[in-house]
């Protein structure tokens, strides 16, 4: 038997007391004997009879929830909920004051603030041209920015417009922006491309954008690491987590359906076990029995560190270890858990925390026959969605928080987006004409009467066009500002779904704003995709 231990977040520092798990409970007990500020994110209540547009779960891929027999979570920005405007400030801030101080970057950069808003899902990092880009589900580039500066379409087209050479827009040389953990560091790579720019000098020698973005990336990273996020959340987790009252009814929920709960975090134990507590209390009541894990009741397997996407793969060979609770100390884990016997119904196992491991050991843990009798909950397309979907044959749902805001501003839109269409319908409708009058011009034999008044109907009508084009391109400039002043909608570039929309719709069977939308549904709701449509359909029915 092989001992170590989890203690790695809080044991590192010297800067703050050094806790242990026991030692949590000081800041547990003040939470939840102050009331949390900030908002709640959610609730159990909903109002009127529907569930509202921007509480719904939509449906890629059908799924009857009776076929699913376990439901498993992500807990970082899918249960847990950060507040940007504290959460990835402090990464923001952890991240320049790496760069300043071990890194060798101008102390200047110490006061620069960070706009929380600025970043979204979705965007690509080029990293040696110093570029943010927007694209469509083919990977065109529609919207881009050199910096904070936006690119003229010469520009676009001159970086990205070879339609021989098609870019993947991959790693390495670019960086995806799919998590909310990565608005921070793109954000201040935009900063970084700007201030290299203006200031080429004050940069350390040799540095250029794709070496500022790996030092920006390895300061991050650092911060994940080395307790400067964390042990900031431990201490006052209200300010950096949004309170979510409809957690411990949802999984009760489950529960109470017969169906097992599992929880699979990157995070480790101690972590885990302090955003946890946070949700799912103990809260006022429990203040005599602070350090209890309580939460632990709501789970049947809990895996912490499981070094996600890797998790997932079928050749992870990642030993498995218990954790125990209380004092946080590991235990190797593999030999102890049965290997699967389909004839006999395994029993639960009574040790229920684990570190590392891979997908077999949670099939094994909680007796799974078939991968499609999971449902796993996730933030990340990446790192929760598409391997377990596609590999593992998983049913998936992913927490997109900013489509509660997208569904009400899309709603809003409605007459705008009629309008549009019908301008996009009409300067179609002028180009047609026009070819046909070129067409009669160039090849039909016409009087010079005849011509003489096409020639000038033609001209009429490229006034017309112009004159269309211009209204269509300000009505469109404005419904793209409406959701997000520089980068427009989440889920369309132009009238194309955006790449991030595309990845949604192939990855995700199942997507809503918050994991807690699902205690608003049946717990053996048949889920069903709404019905496609191919171009000509929408012409001919009319759509
Ligand atoms: N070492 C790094 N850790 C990171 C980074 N970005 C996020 N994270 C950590 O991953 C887990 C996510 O947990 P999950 O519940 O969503 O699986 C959390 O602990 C983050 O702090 C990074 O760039 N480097
Ligand atoms: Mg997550």
């Amino acid at each position: 038997m092989r001992f170590t231990t989890a203690f790695r977040l809080f044991s590192s520092s010297s800067s703050l007391p050094s806790f242990s798990i026991r030692g949590c409970s000081h800041w547990i007990s003040k939470v939840a004997m102050e009331p949390n500020v900030g908002e709640v994110w959610s609730s159990t209540q909903v109002s009127g009879e529907s569930i509202p547009i921007g509480k719904q779960i939509f449906c890629n891929r059908s799924l009857n929830m009776r076929n699913i027999t376990a439901v498993g979570f992500d807990m970082d920005y899918t249960l847990a909920q950060y507040k940007p405007e504290t959460f990835e400030a402090l990464a923001y801030q952890g991240t320049i004051a790496k760069l300043v101080n071990d890194l060798k970057y101008p102390a200047e950069l110490l006061k620069w603030q960070f706009d929380w808003k600025y970043m979204v899902r979705g965007l690509v990092l080029d990293k040696k041209r110093g570029n943010i880009l927007k694209m469509d589900r083919h990977k065109y580039v529609k919207v881009a920015y050199h910096g904070f500066r936006e690119m003229s379409k010469e520009e676009k087209v001159a970086a990205y417009g070879s339609t021989l050479i098609r870019d993947s827009f991959d790693e390495p040389d670019y960086a995806l922006i799919d998590t909310l953990f990565s608005l921070a560091e793109a954000y201040l790579f935009s900063q970084l491309v700007d201030f290299m720019d203006k200031n080429p000098g004050k940069v350390p020698a040799g540095t250029d954008y794709a070496l500022m973005y790996r030092d920006v990336r390895f300061a991050v990273d650092l911060c994940h690491r080395d307790g400067t996020l964390k042990k900031m959340v431990a201490l006052d987790p209200g300010r950096y987590i949004n309170e979510d009252l409809a957690i411990v009814p949802m999984l009760k929920m489950i529960q109470k359906s017969g169906r097992s709960t599992f929880l699979v975090t990157n995070s480790l134990w101690d972590y885990t076990d302090v955003v946890m507590n946070f949700l799912c209390g103990p809260h006022y009541q429990d203040v005599k029995y602070p350090d209890n894990h309580k939460w632990l009741q709501y789970f049947d397997v809990v895996i912490t560190g499981s070094s996600k996407p890797g998790f997932f793969h079928d050749d992870n060979r990642a030993n498995l270890f218990q954790v125990e609770p209380d004092s946080g100390k590991l235990l190797n884990a593999d030999l102890q858990i049965p290997s699967p016997r389909p004839t006999v119904k395994a029993m639960k196992p009574t040790h229920k925390v684990y570190q590392g491991g891979n997908v077999g050991h949670l099939h094994r843990l909680l007796s799974i026959g078939s991968s499609s009798q999971i449902l796993y909950v996730g933030d990340h397309i990446y790192g929760d969605i598409l391997r377990s979907k596609k590999v593992l044959g998983w049913r998936t749902m992913l927490v997109i928080p900013e489509l509660a805001e997208e569904v009400m501003l899309l709603s809003d839109s409605k007459i705008t987006r009629k309008e549009l269409r019908q301008l996009r319908r009409d300067r179609d409708h002028i180009e047609d004409k026009i070819h046909r009058l070129e067409w009669s011009l160039n090849f039909e034999d016409l009087k010079e009467q005849e011509q003489q008044s096409l020639l000038s109907e033609l001209e009429d009508l490229r006034v017309k066009r112009e004159y269309v084009r211009k209204l269509h391109q300000e009505a469109q400039r404005n419904c793209h500002q409406r959701f997000h002043k520089v980068w427009g909608q989440l889920m369309k570039t132009g009238y194309q779904n955006s790449r991030f929309a595309h990845q949604v719709e192939r990855f995700a069977c199942l997507y809503s704003s918050q994991v807690t939308n699902l205690g608003l549904y049946s717990p053996d709701k048949y889920y069903r995709p709404s019905e496609d449509f191919m171009p000509h359909e929408f012409d001919v029915l009319g759509l």
